[in-house]
C-alpha cells in the first residue's frame, strides 16, 4: 500500500515474459483478492490470508455458457437457508455452467461466484457475490456438488487452465456471502444500504474496473513488445537502396516509419495513462477501505467506470493492430514463432473480450457522457468530474462554434492542434448522439431498441473520440510539466504530438460532415505533419525502444536483441532448435519403403 506502483510494474514484468504465468499470479492474488477485499468484510479475512499465503488457489466465476455480457441475466441461484444459516448454490441447467473461467480447470480451490440471491421468503435480490469452496486444496478433488472441468484448448494463454463449474445443492456458510452491497440480518432478513436494484448491481459490478485498469497496463506491455521487435528488426535489415551496391534499412523508408513510428508513440502515450491512471484506482480503492461514503467517492467510482470502459477498448485494440502491423513488418521473420510477435498477439486478443465485450463496454462510456450532457443542458448543473476529465464539456457551446485555423504542416506540429480538435469532436458527437438517441426515441416502441440504434457512427464514436482525448490531454499536461527532464521534454512532445495526430487522422470524415475543416488544406496539412514526425522521430526510434524494450532474455526474440546483430543472433537460434539437423524418423518410408501409389 506505500507503494502502490510495484504491484503494476510486478503484473507487467511478468506478463513481458510469458502472459499465462501473469495470469495465473494476477487471477488468484488481485482479481479473486479484490473481489473479496472490496466485495467483503472483515469476516473474509482469512480467505485473503489463504490467498497471499498461496494456501489455495482461486478466481473470480462471474461469466456463464449462456450469458457474459448480460450479467444481469446470470441464472446460478444462491438460496438463503434460515435453519442451517447457509446459502444453497444451484446451476438450474447446463446452459446456466459457469464457462471461461480462468484458474478453474484444473487448479482453482475457491472462487468468488456471481449469483442471484434468494432470502428464505422466495425474494429474489438480484446479483451478489459469494466465495465458494471448489476443491479441496489438499487433494484438488472436487467438494461434494461441484461438478468442474477445464474447457479445452484456446487461441492463447494456454498456460491458464481456464474452466467450467456446475452446482448441485453446494452448502456455504452464510457468512461467505460478500456483503458490501448487501447482508442477511440475525432475523434472516436482507438489509442493503443500496434501495435502488440499479445502484446495487453497479456497486457489486464495481469489482471489475480494478481488472479493466489493469488490462489497459497489460494491453501497453504487449504494444511495447511488438514495437520494440519490429523498430530493431527495421533499423537492421535491409532491402534495396538508392544504388545496386547500397542497400538501406527499411526503417528509412517514409512507408515503414509511417507504420510503425505511431505505434511507438502510442506505447508511450499509452504507458502515461496506464499508469496515471492505476493511481486514480488506487484513490478510489483507499476510498472504499475507509469507507468513504462523500458524493465524490461516489462520482470517482463512475468516472473511473467510464475512463475504464473506453480505455480498456481503446488500448486492447491499438496493441491488436499494432501487433499484426509490426508481424507484417518483419516481413516472412516476423512470422517465425521464435521471434514471438505470434504469441503476443495470440496472447493480447483476449484483452478484447474479458472483463467485458469492447464494444459492450463503450456503451457504459457513452452513457456517461449522455448523462453528464443532459445534466449540463437541460438542468445547468456544471459538469466538476474528480479526474476533471470531461470539464471542457461545461464549454460545448463555444467549443462547437470553433473552426481548424492552422494553415501549414508546420503549425500542425504543435499538440495544441489536435487537443482543440478532439475537443470540438468529442462536443460535436455528444452533441449528435444526443439528437440521434432522441430521434430513435421518437421512431423506436423502447429505450433498448433507441439507445442500440443509435450505436453505430454515434455512441460508440463518442466513447473512443472521448478517450483519446483523455489519453491525449494527460500525455500533453506530462510532457509540458516542469518535472518532466527539460532534456527528454523535446521528443517526448514529438511522440505526444504524432499521437495526437495520428489518431484524430482517423476521424477525418466526421471533423469535414460537421464543418470543423473545411476545403482540402486541412486534411492535407494533417498528413503532411504526420510523416514529417515520423521522420523526425526515425533515428530517436531504437533509443526510444531501448527505453521501454525488456533486457533480451524476457524479450525472447532473435531478431530484436539489443546488440542488433540480427543474423548472428537468427542463425544461432535457428540451429538451437530441437532437432534442427537431424534426419526426420520417417526418412525410410520418405525414400525407400515408399507405399506403391494407389496402395494405400
Ligand atoms: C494475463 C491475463 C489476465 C486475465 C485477466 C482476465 C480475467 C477475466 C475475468 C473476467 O472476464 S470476469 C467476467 C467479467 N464480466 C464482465 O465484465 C461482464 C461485462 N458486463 C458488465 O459489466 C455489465 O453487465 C454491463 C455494465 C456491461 C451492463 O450491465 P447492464 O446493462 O445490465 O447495466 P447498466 O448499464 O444499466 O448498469 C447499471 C448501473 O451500474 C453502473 N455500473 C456498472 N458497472 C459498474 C462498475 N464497474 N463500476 C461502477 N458502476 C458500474 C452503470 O454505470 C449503471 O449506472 P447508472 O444507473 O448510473 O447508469
Ligand atoms: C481468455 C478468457 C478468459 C476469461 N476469464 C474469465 C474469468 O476468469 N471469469 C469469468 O467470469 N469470465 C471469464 N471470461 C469470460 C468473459 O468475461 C466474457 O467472454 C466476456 O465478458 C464477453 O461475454 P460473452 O462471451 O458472453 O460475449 P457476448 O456478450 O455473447 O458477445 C458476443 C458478441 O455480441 C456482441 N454484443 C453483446 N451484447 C451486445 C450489445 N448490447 N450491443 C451490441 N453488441 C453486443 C458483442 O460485442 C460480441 O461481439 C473469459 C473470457 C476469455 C476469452
Amino acid at each position: 500500500m506505500e507503494k502502490p506502483q510495484k504491484l503494476l510494474v510486478l503484473i507487467n514484468s511478468l506478463g513481458m515474459y510469458d502472459w499465462s504465468l501473469a495470469a495465473k499470479f494476477f487471477l488468484n492474488t488481485q482479481v479473486f483478492a479484490g473481489a473479496v477485499g472490496n466485495g467483503g468484510s472483515e469476516r473474509h479475512q482469512n480467505f485473503l490470508n489463504q490467498t497471499r499465503n498461496m494456501e489455495v488457489g482461486s478466481n473470480i466465476c462471474n461469466n456463464q455458457m449462456s450469458h457474459g455480457s448480460n450479467t444481469k441475466a446470470i441464472r446460478t441461484v444462491a438460496h438463503f437457508d434460515a435453519s442451517t444459516k447457509e446459502f444453497i448454490l444451484n446451476s438450474p441447467d447446463f446452459e446456466a455452467a459457469k464457462f471461461w473461467v480462468g484458474n478453474m480447470g484444473k487448479t482453482a480451490t475457491h472462487a468468488v461466484v456471481y449469483a442471484q440471491l434468494y432470502t428464505s421468503d422466495g425474494q429474489c435480490h438480484g446479483l451478489h457475490s459469494f466465495v465458494v469452496q471448489i476443491r479441496d486444496p489438499k487433494t484438488l478433488l472436487p467438494m461434494p456438488g461441484v461438478m468442474v472441468g477445464d474447457i479445452g484448448k484456446k487461441l492463447g494463454q494456454n498456460g491458464i487452465d481456464n474452466g467450467f463449474a456446475m452446482f448441485y445443492n453446494v452448502r456455504i456458510p452464510q457468512e461467505n456471502l460478500l456483503n458490501s452491497t448487501g447482508d442477511i440480518s440475525p432475523s434472516g432478513k436482507y438489509t442493503s444500504r443500496y434501495k435502488d436494484p440499479k445502484q446495487r448491481l453497479g456497486a457489486s459490478l464495481g469489482t471489475l474496473s480494478s481488472g479493466r485498469v489493469s488490462i489497459i497496463g497489460m494491453t501497453v506491455v504487449n504494444l511495447k513488445l511488438v514495437v520494440s521487435i519490429a523498430i530493431r528488426f527495421s533499423a537492421t535489415r535491409r532491402q534495396f537502396g538508392p544504388t545496386e551496391k547500397e542497400e538501406i534499412p527499411v526503417l528509412e523508408y517514409q512507408l515503414q516509419q509511417w507504420r510503425l513510428i505511431p505505434y511507438l508513440a502510442a506505447a508511450y502515450a499509452l504507458d502515461y495513462f496506464s499508469k496515471s491512471f492505476f493511481m486514480n484506482l488506487i484513490e478510489l480503492q483507499i476510498g472504499i477501505l475507509m469507507k468513504d461514503r462523500s458524493p465524490r467517492q461516489a462520482e470517482l467510482g463512475k468516472e473511473i467506470h467510464a475512463l475504464s470502459c473506453a480505455g480498456k477498448p481503446l488500448a486492447s485494440w491499438t496493441a491488436q493492430h499494432g501487433a499484426q502491423e509490426c508481424r507484417e513488418a518483419c516481413g516472412g521473420h516476423g512470422f517465425l514463432a521464435i521471434n514471438r510477435l505470434g504469441d503476443i498477439r495470440n496472447d493480447n486478443d483476449p484483452n478484447c473480450t474479458y472483463e467485458g465485450d469492447n464494444n459492450v463496454l463503450l456503451q457504459q462510456t457513452s452513457n456517461y457522457l449522455l448523462g453528464l450532457f443532459h445534466s449540463i443542458r437541460e438542468d445547468n448543473i456544471p459538469c466538476e468530474s474528480p479526474l476533471g476529465s470531461t470539464h471542457f464539456l461545461n464549454d460545448f457551446k463555444t467549443i462547437l462554434s470553433h473552426k481548424f485555423t492552422a494553415r501549414t504542416a508546420r503549425e500542425c506540429l504543435d499538440c495544441t492542434v489536435p487537443l482543440a480538435a478532439y475537443k470540438w469532436l468529442v462536443c460535436y458527437l455528444l452533441r449528435e448522439s444526443n439528437q440521434k438517441l432522441q430521434q430513435e426515441r421518437q421512431k423506436a416502441t423502447n429505450d433498448f431498441d433507441a439507445r442500440n440504434n443509435s450505436q453505430v457512427y454515434y455512441c460508440r464514436s463518442l466513447a473512443l473520440a472521448f478517450i483519446e482525448h483523455t489519453i491525449l490531454q494527460r500525455y500533453y499536461d506530462y510532457t509540458h510539466d516542469t518535472s518532466t527532464p527539460a532534456s527528454l521534454q523535446p521528443v517526448l512532445r514529438k511522440l505526444c504530438t504524432l499521437y495526437g495526430l495520428w489518431s484524430l487522422s482517423k476521424h477525418m470524415a466526421v471533423l469535414y460532415q460537421g464543418g470543423y475543416f473545411t476545403g482540402e488544406l486541412p486534411g492535407k496539412i494533417i498528413q503532411d505533419a504526420v510523416l514529417e514526425l515520423c521522420a523526425e522521430l526515425k533515428d530517436d526510434a531504437v533509443s526510444l525502444v531501448d527505453a521501454i524494450a525488456p533486457p533480451d532474455f524476457i524479450l525472447n526474440s532473435p531478431i530484436a536483441k539489443a546488440d542488433g546483430e540480427l543474423y548472428k543472433n537468427l542463425w544461432s537460434a535457428v540451429l538451437q532448435g530441437e532437432k534442427v539437423l537431424e534426419r526426420p524418423s520417417w526418412w525410410a518410408e520418405f525414400c525407400t519403403k515408399k507405399p506403391l501409389i494407389a496402395k494405400l
